[in-house]
């Protein structure tokens, strides 16, 4: 029987529709939920209805000790989101981080893409992906790093210095922190510092960086209708954090430009000093058909390589400071190795002796297995065919990923694992290579590991080797405790310390 059209009320017509919507959605959540092979995965009850309680951890700044509390219930596998798997295993570090995984990042990670470009941390494709790498690779490997040492000695020198003139009284090291790893990100990407150490002087940056911080993970977890509307919120802080992104991407505009201009005046070469830099190695770059990069994808991962390099470092060395200045026997020791070494605590002691100094390194290492400056689970998608991990059927597309939070605390193989023992690492074990893993693992593992470790370990040997380092009378410890928002930070984003120079007497008795 056909029904004239014009007769229906239009009211009740909509009405219908939005409730067969209604509907559909509901079956859908209820049929995720309850009859994929995703059944099989415990975890929290809102977790497999809704992303919503996976966004509702990041915000709470705990997304990664709950997900290691639903570790301790439910088992080595868990079930995070209606699609989303988390996994504590070595076996699933394998499968998923391993040569040849064909499990590649998740979409997510496309909230990453700054300025809409996708960049060296974003790409999904594993030829697009190697192609991309390559360009910078060379630049920031072990054997190539040690080109950017005397800038970097320049900086953990003038560092020193600015901690000398603010001695004696009670300072917040994480700016300076943060900085100090601004200067050294200048010098390697743009073989120009900012010459915050030198100057003491602050800068926009460390504002625009918070802006990012805040605006940008967000945009991964709501669907892209939802952001459109989210992001044109009245507010002004809200606005101010969204325009983060492109400022933060400026600071590269000049050096670009005086790099093309270069050029433009040297048959289209660049100088051997500019192709030493990242920025020049994206310029340099022709891909297999000739055709250079746009200024867009270059702007965007200059972009990416200030926002991985400086709060990562910078938080790293806040914490493991932290943990120094409340332990006298570890700060003892510690500076008992460093005075033995740097006879003269002016000089920055050479990289190569660095690298093999036993306490310091422990220290470093422990901080970053405490204090993974990004520890949440790197997610990863299923591959066509699906995965068997944990002895549970995964379907292909399901979003899977092991947290370094939960591999650094696992007791068998870190025993009490909530203290910071340095002296674990003095008989690393295979076993604690293999779950070590603060920068990642595979062919996605960190590009700037060398540099991070260099400005660690100079920076953390100097300041030691030149002043000893307490925490205020009143220090709450509280203000410490380690919050994350993908990277980790001090809960009162501050870490008080007060300097005071060593002097001969206390060389011998620290
Ligand atoms: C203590 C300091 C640092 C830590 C803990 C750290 C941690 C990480 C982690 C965990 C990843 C892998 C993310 C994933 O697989 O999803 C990563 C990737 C990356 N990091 Fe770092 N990072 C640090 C410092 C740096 C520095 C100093 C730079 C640059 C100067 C940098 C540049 C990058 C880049 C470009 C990637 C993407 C690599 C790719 O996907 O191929 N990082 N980092």
């Amino acid at each position: 029987m056909l029904v004239d059209i014009r007769s229906l009320d239009p009211v009740r017509v909509a009405g219908l529709l939005l409730a067969g919507l209604i509907v559909q959605k509901i079956a859908r959540v209820i049929y995720t939920a309850y009859f994929t092979p995703l059944n099989q995965v415990p975890g929290p009850k809102w977790a497999r209805l809704t992303d919503l309680w996976l966004l509702w951890q990041l915000y709470s700044f705990r997304k990664c000790p709950t997900i290691n509390e639903c570790f301790h219930e439910y088992g080595p596998i868990v079930r995070i989101g209606p699609n989303k798997v988390a996994l504590n295993t070595e076996e699933a570090i394998k499968t998923i981080y391993g040569i040849g995984t064909k499990f590649v990042k998740s979409e997510w990670y496309k909230t990453w893409s700054l300025l809409g470009f996708d960049n060296v941390f974003t790409i999904h494709d594993p030829k697009e992906h190697a192609e991309r790498r390559r360009i910078t690779a060379k630049l920031m490997s072990k054997s190539n790093v040690v080109v950017y040492l005397p800038d970097i000695n320049d900086h953990i020198g003038n560092f020193i210095r600015l901690c000398s003139r603010r001695s004696g009284k009670v300072i917040n090291l994480m700016p300076i922190y943060r900085y100090l790893a601004l200067d050294v990100v200048g010098s390697t990407a743009f073989g120009r510092s900012f010459d915050l150490m030198k100057t003491g002087a602050d800068h926009p940056f460390a504002d625009d960086l918070d802006a990012c911080v805040m605006a940008i993970p967000p945009r991964g977890y709501v669907s892209k209708w939802a952001w459109e509307i989210i992001k044109r919120f009245p507010n002004e802080k809200w606005q101010f954090y969204l325009g983060g992104e492109e400022r933060m991407c400026s600071y590269s505009d000049e050096v670009i430009d005086e790099q093309l201009a270069y050029a433009k005046g040297h048959d289209g070469q660049l100088s051997e000093k500019h192709l030493k830099t990242l920025v020049g190695a994206y310029l340099g770059y022709k891909d297999p058909k000739g055709r250079p990069l746009s200024r867009g994808v270059i702007t965007g991962e200059i972009g990416t390589i200030y926002f991985a390099g400086t709060d990562t470092t910078s938080n790293s060395l806040a914490f493991i400071t932290w943990e120094v200045a409340r332990s006298k026997a570890i700060q003892g020791k510690l500076f008992g190795e460093l005075r033995e070494r740097i006879s003269d605590p002016s000089q920055v002691p050479t990289l190569a002796d660095v690298e093999t100094w036993p306490y310091l390194n422990a220290v470093i290492k422990e901080g970053l297995r405490k204090y993974a400056a990004a520890p949440s689970h790197l997610e990863r998608v299923v591959p066509p065919g699906g995965a068997t991990i944990q002895g549970k059927y995964l379907p292909a597309g399901t979003v899977v990923g092991v947290q370094a939070y939960s591999i650094h605390r696992k007791p068998e193989v870190f025993p009490d694992p909530e203290a910071f023992i340095p002296e674990r690492w003095l008989d690393e074990t295979e076993e604690m290579r293999r779950h070590f893993m603060p920068f990642g693992l595979g062919s996605r593992v960190c590009m700037g590991m060398h540099i991070a470790y260099i400005e660690m370990r100079l920076a953390l040997a100097m300041l030691v080797r030149n002043f000893a380092v307490s925490l205020p009378e009143g220090h709450d410890p509280r203000d410490m405790e380690c919050k994350d928002f993908w990277l980790v930070f001090p809960a009162a984003k501050k870490l008080e310390v007060t300097l005071t120079p060593r002097n001969q007497a206390e060389c011998l008795s620290p």
